[in-house]
């Protein structure tokens, strides 16, 4: 049977039925080449394919090159289509997306992504970025609920690391949020969205204009018209982010005087006022490092290099201890012609394929810019960024110059990114190729060609000929050469203190030298203090004293820890009454409530025994360790939080029993999470609900007409709801009176049924649900649909938020 000819889907051969095998017949003479293949648009070099998001400038497009032989795999990139007509209309706009192009131009991270090239026709610019395929980070989230603290982990340092370099370079993100960042395939974190960012200067490192979104964006952006530090406003971003990752939903989100976060006056008095509290499923490092990040007043606030050093972070010091100078450096190593010459391009990449774009780069001028040099292999400030507006040869000596970088850059194995020469570089080569293993090209740096008598030249010249601002560099000298060690086949950074535990701020000499400990032989049988010769009486702090003990051998031993131990107030009675405060020790702040840690006896022995590991305090933390808010030992005196901790955590009861009932409560809770969803008819996921006619509404971050909702919500003065310097330390509210929200907070185990508000809030990220989770609530009655109605707005507002920027 003769086979019957496929229609064929390119335009301009749609084949009419009833003479299709004639028409295919001459289209196949006509086009042989052409059989079964689908015409495509194209931009400059780049095939176009589907949409693979949509932003406030517009579609982002998936692209890839033209092979040239069947052997060539196509390079992957991913495209944002500006039309260039919206961005004349709109000043601000324009200003965006230039500050995202220069941004971009200057870093080569691992988890920054990379500026491919930029072009443009009559009708668009196009940002060419590296095509990340492992989807949006939220999603992510979402899908997971939450993720495992490892995971968690490994990509805060990620962030942190993409974080510090852009900071290095002098830059500031200023919209971080987890719709900002991206996974690649291999699950490493990919930051984007630069339309925000600006350069700080040493001298001056404050700014003025607020950005960011709401829900991320620091205190000191919205209840301030003062100028503010930026980089701590990257900082409490990233603090978000962070808790977003482990609890699965983002802190302060659940004030029911303000539902829809609109008021973000509001918003932002409820962030400084209400003490941040966490799911009992976060355990004591991260909450610590959280707590440090997490500090309205920005003073006070963590700066990147301690978190750096935060012990969760432990298992990711060598990653994080690489120099934001490693990443230009091996850009260098790999090209170091591009160095010398200012006249690069990045085109490597589509080598032997753009040879036969001749038509298309007719039409879609290649947009270079002759300060290229400039550009992510220097490390060094930027000084001048004139420009110079150049003529199509700058672009054909562009192309010229691609074979060279093509050849450098074809490097298939990800893990010989860089060239390697010393044993350092490979220790971290090795690292950082654990963190990306996108197998970036370094090749050439993107730049902007401004074509004389192109539409868009004169506006374009005007902004890339900003007067050059200095980016000064951040004073940084860490792990040079010589502070490298040999261990084994390795060069390893020499360890630097890395304060495990805590005893901020107190003027006392012992603290800052450092090495207090708590020997285990000053412990007598009672647990009490046997050797009072060394103990440091550490006054001032909420009028009590405290007592440190501090051994100097013990010291060498315990390497950078400082632990504090002190009587609390129920010593008198009870031998198992000892404080340990943990932290920071460069953060230079007094221990706030939350910072003590009650513990009994063992645990304390344990702990030195343990030279004071962290880790492995913290574990048991988990199940033994109950958080003091208050110093006094009024532990009643907690929020809903904290006697949600200390379900089970009852420093008397066992290890094992107060294990079980922390598992018993956290499977309650996720239990009643996935149970609360499940009854909600039709609910399928966080991102769709219902309006008053049950009609399914799409959620999504952007409003109806694609475009982002905005919001220009000035705060003044007057309306600053909160002194930021008293709110650092965050007051515990008393259960007896009403918190924020208007609810008791006094049960101390979880239940979704008498708190379905906090079910409600914890589940905003979940995705999916299982059907037969639901059981429980099933029937549920009315209210069940009162849960349901605040749900559906809870997470349209919660997506609306997440969209806004103030
Ligand atoms: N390099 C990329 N690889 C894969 N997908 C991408 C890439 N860049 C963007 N996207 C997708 O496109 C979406 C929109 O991109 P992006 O947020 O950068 O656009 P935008 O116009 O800057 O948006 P906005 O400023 O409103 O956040 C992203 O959420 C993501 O899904």
């Amino acid at each position: 049977m003769a086979s019957v000819p496929k229609r064929h889907t390119y335009s301009g051969n749609v084949v009419a039925n009833k003479n299709h095998h004639s028409l295919h017949m001459n289209n196949e003479i006509l086009h042989p080449i052409r059989k079964n293949q689908r015409k495509h648009a194209t931009f400059g070099p780049y095939i176009i394919g589907s949409t693979l998001g949509e932003g406030e400038f517009g579609k982002v497009k998936l692209g890839w090159t033209k092979a040239s032989s069947p052997t060539e795999v196509p390079k992957q990139v991913a495209i944002k289509l500006i039309r260039r007509d919206t961005i004349k209309k709109d000043a601000d706009k324009e200003v965006k997306i230039y500050r995202e192009i220069n941004a971009l131009k200057h870093l080569t991270h691992p988890n920054i992504i990379y500026l491919e090239e930029v072009l443009q026709n009559s009708k668009y610019i196009g940002i060419v970025l590296e095509f990340v395929s492992g989807g949006e980070f939220y999603k992510y989230i979402q899908r997971k609920r939450r993720l495992k603290e490892s995971s968690a982990c490994r990509l805060f340092a990620q962030l942190i690391s993409g974080v510090n370099y852009m900071h290095y370079k002098g830059l500031v993100h200023r919209d971080l949020k987890l719709e900002n960042l991206l996974l690649d395939k291999h699950e490493n974190l990919v930051i984007t969205d630069f339309g925000f960012v600006n350069e700080f200067f040493k001298d001056n490192e404050l700014m003025n204009t607020s950005c960011g979104s709401p829900c991320y964006a620091a205190p000191e952006l919205v209840v301030s018209t003062k100028p503010y530090e930026a980089r701590k406003a990257d900082v409490w971003s990233c603090g978000v982010i962070l808790y977003a990752m482990l609890a699965g939903y983002l802190p302060w989100d659940d004030d029911h005087e303000n539902p829809t976060g609109d008021d973000i006056a509001r918003l932002y008095q409820y962030i400084t006022q209400t003490p941040l509290k966490f799911p009992e499923y976060i355990t004591p490092v991260p909450r610590d490092l959280l707590r440090r990040i997490l500090v309205p007043n920005p003073r006070r606030r963590v700066s990147l290099r301690s978190i750096e050093r935060h012990e969760w972070l432990k298992p990711h010091y060598t990653f994080l201890n690489i120099q934001p100078n490693y990443w230009d450096e091996q850009l260098q190593k790999q090209h170091p012609q591009l160095s010398n010459r200012g006249d690069v391009g990045r085109h490597s990449t589509y080598s032997s394929s753009a040879s036969s774009d001749l038509k298309s780069r007719d039409r879609n001028t290649l947009i270079t810019k002759s300060t290229m040099e400039q550009s992510r292999i220097s490390s060094q400030p930027t000084t001048n960024r004139s420009v110079s507006s150049t003529s199509n040869n700058d672009s054909k000596l562009a192309f010229n110059n691609r074979k060279d970088y093509s050849v450098a850059s074809e490097r298939t194995s990800e893990s010989s990114k860089y060239t390697c020469n010393t044993k350092s570089d490979a220790q971290m080569e090795k690292t950082a190729a654990k963190h990306s293993f996108r197998g970036k090209k370094h090749t050439s740096v993107a730049g902007l060609i401004t074509i004389p008598g192109s539409p868009t030249t004169a506006r374009t010249k005007n902004i890339l000929s900003e007067p050059t601002e200095h980016v000064s560099r951040p004073d940084r000298q860490r792990f040079t050469q010589e502070e490298f060690h040999r261990i084994g086949n390795y060069h390893v950074p020499r360890s630097r203190p890395r304060p495990t535990s805590y005893y901020p701020g107190l003027s006392c000499n012992a603290v800052d030298n450092s090495l207090l400990d708590i020997p285990i032989n000053k412990l007598d049988s009672n647990g009490k203090l046997a050797d009072n010769r060394n103990v440091i009486s550490l006054p001032n702090f909420e009028g009590k004293s405290l007592k440190a003990v501090q051994d100097s051998t013990k010291a060498t031993v315990s390497n950078n820890s400082i632990v504090l131990l002190s009587e609390g107030p129920a010593a008198k009675t009870s031998p198992v009454d000892y404080y340990y405060a943990t932290g920071d020790l460069n953060h230079g702040d007094r221990p706030t409530a939350e910072t003590i840690v009650k513990m009994n006896k063992d645990l304390a022995n344990k702990a030195v025994e343990n030279s004071f590991s962290q880790e492995k305090v913290d574990q048991e933390s988990v199940s033994i360790v109950s958080i003091v808010k208050d110093f006094n030992g009024s532990a009643d005196e907690e929020g809903s939080e904290t006697q949600q901790e200390n379900v089970g955590h009852s420093s008397n009861k066992s290890d094992i029993s107060s294990d079980k009932e922390n598992k018993k409560n956290y499977e309650r809770k996720r239990f009643s999470f996935m149970s609360l969803y499940s009854t909600l008819n039709g609910s399928r996921s966080t991102v769709e609900s219902r309006n008053s006619k049950g009609n399914a509404i799409p959620v999504s971050s952007r409003n109806p007409s694609g475009q982002s909702n905005k919001t220009n919500t000035k705060i003044t003065q007057q309306q600053q709801p909160h002194n930021l310097s008293d709110s650092s330390i965050l007051k515990v509210p008393n259960p007896e009176k009403n918190t924020n929200d208007g609810r008791r907070r006094k049960n101390t185990s979880y239940n979704a049924e008498n708190n379905p508000a906090r079910s409600v809030r914890a589940s905003v990220m979940v995705s999916t649900l299982r059907e037969e989770d639901g059981s429980a609530w099933s029937n549920n009655g009315d209210n069940n649909i009162e849960v349901q109605t605040s749900t559906a707005r809870k997470v349209l507002n919660f997506f609306k938020r997440r969209s806004m920027r103030v």
